[in-house]
């Protein structure tokens, strides 16, 4: 008990003092903790200077940032008190939340968490800031854009934003994949099409300028695949020609339908109605380049990696073992982007290989007919809250803000509902990386999140979902078996807020599974966990040294979060843990 103990010390008058001090000596406390004020005694005299004390207002609680919590004082200005790195800070949480708990109070803060696609229009520090203070949660760089110095310089910034100001976002590479693409238009921002029109699509590399309506594509095999009479579909079908030629790699097509071709749009070809996918599907989900791109993630330490076209759980696994073999501290999650009608058919081996799934709504409703999207989109969501994996509905949110400053009434509507359906994340694609109103767009997503949230918690509207079993150990069958109770004591006592203490982010997302109507705070011991726990429903992340003692972990959390103003006595709190079994619930003293 007496190594170097970081200690705090607080008077039950001025219950924001704190004071921070280099340690002097070694001191050792006895512990004698409940109730909540301790009294604490000093076995040996602790020595630092209290001269800015006053000290017959102190009525002190001794705290070490190992999870002591110290007996009773009588100091007067001539003791000394042995105080080291002592203050506020040592609990750490974003800096938005932390306004946001303070303004609102923790019953209003939002529980669906935002991912923003970053792209020319939003790669400025400033402009990326912007996104933070407007409640990005996770910043997603897609690798099929951009070079290797920009993503670079990118996860710099926003780690640079972390460090500087406060804000605690994720970062999210995700993979280009095997798909078949156009060029990027010889950096043109967008070329048109016109119906009637005949276009050339090669796999010739175009000398700049480019001839006009020519598309390069990525694809050698593109001009054997294809056969005269084809659909041929720019992004899922937002531009459409025919195949009417073929003159050796030069395959000649006439739009049908026509619209705006973007860089790099997606290309995908219909036979007598259905996808044509042989080919494709024998081209690996990850292929060299995407592995090269996951090597530079797992050096940069990005939080998670979204793999494009997954196709079977193996490849999943394999990529986690690869990362489990490399990444330096902490791993990075695996994000399984179901897109594909090969993923939609070994949905559930997938899902749970993986650390969580993105509903991909572009590509996947280039491969499977429109109107069966919304179905797949419920599904998906369900079966990953059942199996405990985060989920992102992703793509088309709100497309026309790309160009408006407001969305549709449509876009509006299919917000909520994925809100409704409790995903645990939205994402921002073109709306935030090349549209006009990137900030604007996300002010959408987060007030419609905070208010159909907070209507379906107020109606008690939300269906019961049943939750099985997903515990492979007894040890964990326990702590899923606390979790339900906690969050369904918390829904019925109408607690303030669920408290868990998690080293490895689990318990948390247990609780975060049951989707209660109060926010849970997590608390992590590490700035990696605390990252990646950003992504899922209801967590308010914390980052926190704490020990096997709960009793202190808890005083030390009361203090500390008192201290900042982000909860207050008379508070009704539920607390769980990895390290006690055991449910508590108190008020915040
Ligand atoms: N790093 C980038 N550099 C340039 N443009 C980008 C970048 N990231 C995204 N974009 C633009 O934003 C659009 C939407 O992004 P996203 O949905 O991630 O890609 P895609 O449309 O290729 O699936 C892209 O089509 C592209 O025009
Ligand atoms: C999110 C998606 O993937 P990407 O933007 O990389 O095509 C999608 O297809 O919906
Ligand atoms: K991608
Ligand atoms: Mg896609």
């Amino acid at each position: 008990m007496s190594q170097s103990l970081n200690l705090f010390i607080s008077s039950s008058r001025s219950p924001n003092f704190a004071i921070s001090q280099q340690l002097h000596s070694k001191p050792s406390l006895f512990t004698s903790i409940s109730p909540f004020p301790v009294k604490f005694s000093v076995r040996t005299p602790i020595r630092a200077s209290v001269s800015d004390l006053d000290s017959d207002s102190l009525a002190p609680v001794l705290v070490s940032d190992n999870g002591l919590t110290g007996g009773s004082l009588s100091c007067a200005k001539q003791d000394y008190v042995t105080l080291a790195s002592a203050d506020s800070s040592s609990i750490e949480v974003d800096t938005v939340t932390e306004a946001e708990l303070k303004e609102n109070g923790f019953r209003s803060t939002r529980r669906t968490k935002l991912v923003c696609t970053i792209g020319p229009a939003t790669c400025g520090f400033e402009q990326l800031e912007a996104l933070a203070v407007g409640g990005m949660n996770v910043a997603r760089i897609n690798m099929c854009h951009g070079t290797r110095e920009w993503h670079q310089t990118m996860i710099e910034r926003v780690r640079r934003l972390n460090e500087e100001k406060g804000y605690a976002v994720a970062i999210m590479m995700d993979t280009e994949g095997s798909e078949i693409h156009m060029g990027d238009l010889g950096g043109a921002p967008s070329d048109k099409a016109e119906d009637g029109e005949i276009w050339t699509f090669s796999v010739r590399a175009y000398d700049s300028p480019r001839p006009e309506r020519t598309i390069n594509v990525n694809y050698d095999g593109f001009a054997e695949d294809v056969h005269v009479g084809d659909e041929l579909l720019v992004d899922g079908g937002m531009v459409r020609f025919e195949v009417i030629e073929k003159i050796g790699p030069d395959v000649k097509c006439r739009c049908t339908d026509p619209g705006l071709m973007l860089p790099r749009a997606n290309l995908t070809f219909w036979r007598n109605g259905s996808l044509v996918r042989e080919r494709n599907a024998m081209l690996p989900t990850i292929s060299s380049k995407d592995w090269l791109d996951i090597d530079f993630g797992i050096a940069e330490g990005v939080d998670f990696i979204a793999i494009s076209f997954v196709k079977s759980a193996e490849v999943i696994t394999h990529l986690k073992s690869y990362i489990k073999a490399r990444a330096r501290d902490g791993d990075v999650a695996v994000i399984a982007k179901i897109e594909s009608i090969d993923s939609l058919k070994n949905l559930e081996e997938i899902i749970q290989a993986s650390d969580g799934a993105m509903v991909a709504r572009g590509d996947l409703g280039a491969q499977i007919p429109l109107e069966q999207v919304p179905s797949a989109q419920q599904k998906i969501v369900q079966l990953c809250r059942q199996l405990n994996k985060p989920v992102i509905v992703a793509s088309q949110l709100l497309e026309s803000m790309i160009e408006y400053p407001t969305p549709t009434r449509a876009e509006v509507a299919d917000v909520s509902e994925a809100v409704r359906q409790r995903a645990d994340a939205l994402m921002l694609s073109g709306e935030s990386a090349m549209g006009q109103f990137p900030e604007k767009a996300l002010t959408v997503l987060r007030s419609v999140s905070l208010r159909i949230e907070k209507w379906w918690r107020e109606e008690k509207r939300h269906e019961v979902m049943e939750l099985p079993d997903i515990a492979s150990s007894f040890t964990d069958s326990i702590s899923e078996e606390i979790c339900n109770s906690a969050a369904k004591m918390a829904n019925n006592l109408e607690v303030d807020a669920l408290f868990v203490y998690t080293k490895d982010g689990h318990m948390a997302s247990l609780l975060s599974r049951c989707r209660p109507d109060c926010p849970i705070f997590a608390f992590t011991t590490t700035t990696s966990v605390r990252r990646r726990l950003n992504l899922q429903w209801g967590l308010i992340p914390f980052r926190l040294s704490f020990s096997d003692d709960m009793e202190s972990n808890l005083n030390k959390t009361f203090y500390l979060l008192k201290a900042r103003g982000m909860i207050k006595s008379g508070d009704l709190v539920i607390a769980v843990s990895d390290m006690l079994q055991s449910i508590q619930v108190m008020n915040v003293p």
